[in-house]
């Protein structure tokens, strides 16, 4: 079942403050991936954690016909996983641990039989089998964020929240990630949303582009269509040129700083 998500009107924030107010954006297929990108503090994050059900929030967030902020924690979980920017450093469990506590965690059909197979096929998907049996505490930083992606693969939901996946990684293991969030989407007919601050990666890897800054939208669309010079200059605040590139990728150049 594929189904879009619409997000209207919502509002998030912390205890007082207000992050985002009536954020409206077009309807973000099943099948597609979508960055999210804007500078440090634009509410990226907090949009995440808002679609995830972390934070409250006002307005409406719809998979298909599901309100998603009338559900419970549980049925929530059954729809949306989030993989945090960072994890706690303190788990002494091992990876496989960690992502059989995802899958049973999921209230899909209860525990899974063979959770533990299920749960090495999930590290093999994302290449990290040889991770199985180590200690989560005791990974290097990007080992952990593999793990945390396995961890929000595991359950495989309908839309897919990873914010700043890559921010860990060498450039293969970004290209790889790119790649799988890329299968993912088109496999499960999920909509994956994903926070990233390499605009030129962002565009290579996603269907739409949306640019937040101060916690509004600023544009979204196509990547060519959201990442241009002028929105570098008004949102970033750098003169870049932009360049259509081989297979009809896009080149971000950053000629300086305004
Ligand atoms: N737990 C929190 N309590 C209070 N304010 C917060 C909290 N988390 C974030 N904020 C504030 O909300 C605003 C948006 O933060 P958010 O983390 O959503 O930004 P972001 O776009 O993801 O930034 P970055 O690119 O730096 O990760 C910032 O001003 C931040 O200081």
């Amino acid at each position: 079942m594929s189904a879009p998500l619409h997000i209207q009107g919502l509002g998030a924030g912390y205890r007082d403050r207000a992050i985002l107010q009536g954020l409206d954006l077009a309807p973000l297929p099943a099948g597609q991936v979508v960055s999210l990108v804007g500078p440090n503090g634009a509410g990226k994050s907090t949009l995440l954690r808002a679609v995830a059900g972390l934070i409250p929030a006002s307005g409406s967030a719809r998979l298909g016909d599901v309100e998603l902020n009338a559900l419970s924690i549980g049925e929530r979980a059954r729809h949306v996983a989030y993989m945090p920017q960072t994890l706690p450093q303190d788990v002494a469990l091992t990876v496989l641990e960690t992502v059989i506590a995802a899958l049973e965690a999921s209230p899909l059909d209860g525990p899974p039989r063979g959770a533990a197979e299920a749960a090495m096929a999930v590290l093999e998907r994302v290449g990290a089998a040889e991770l199985a049996g180590r200690r989560l505490d005791r990974l290097s930083g990007g080992q952990r964020q593999i793990a945390a992606l396995a961890q929000a693969m595991a359950r495989q939901p309908r839309v897919l929240l990873l914010d700043e996946p890559t921010s860990a990684l060498d450039l293969r293991h970004q290209l790889e990630v790119l790649t799988l969030a890329r299968d993912y989407a088109r496999e499960r007919a999920a909509v994956v949303v994903m926070v990233l601050h390499d605009l030129q990666a962002a565009a290579r890897a996603s269907d739409h582009v949306v640019v937040l800054a101060q916690g509004r939208l600023r544009v979204e669309g196509p990547p060519a269509q959201a990442i241009t010079p002028q929105v570098l200059a008004d949102v970033w605040r750098v003169r870049a040129r932009v360049e259509p590139c081989a297979r009809g990728q896009l080149q971000v150049m950053v000629d300086a700083v305004l």
